[in-house]
């Protein structure tokens, strides 16, 4: 397993244990308490955010927007019942399979 698995992986288990945290002390906690469509309304903006950092063309910022994207998409993952393994799992299922063909293999059904 690699270390940048590690860390997702180490990511998603304080995420999980934060759900059941004090508010007042820990940002996940906040998030969860607020519901899950505040946690949405983060993702969405996180979003947004990265696509602005990437047509803006500064690598960096991109590395650092889209790093609030993940966080918080693994937060939404968490609310969901789900976790990075999950997700992983469905791109390594994918994996070789060119998109064009899946999506001409959908279209055929
Ligand atoms: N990786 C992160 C992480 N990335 C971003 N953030 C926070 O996510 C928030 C992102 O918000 P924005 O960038 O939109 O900035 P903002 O204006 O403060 O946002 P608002 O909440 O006010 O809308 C900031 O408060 C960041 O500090 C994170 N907070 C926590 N983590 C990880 O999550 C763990 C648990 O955190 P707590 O729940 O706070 O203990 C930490 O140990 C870290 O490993």
């Amino acid at each position: 397993m690699s270390e940048q698995r590690d860390i997702l992986n180490a990511l998603a288990e304080v995420l999980e244990q934060r759900r059941q945290a004090d508010p007042e002390s820990s940002y996940v906690a906040r998030l969860h308490h607020k519901g899950l469509d505040a946690i949405l309304k983060k993702v969405g903006e996180e979003a947004t955010e990265a696509v602005v950092a990437a047509k803006g063309g500064d690598r960096s910022q991109v590395i650092y927007e889209t790093a609030d994207l993940w966080f918080h998409s693994l937060i939404m993952l968490s609310a969901c019942g789900a976790g990075p393994d999950d997700v992983l799992a469905e791109l390594e299922r994918r994996f070789g399979l060119s998109g064009i063909d899946e999506k001409a293999a959908r279209k055929g059904q």
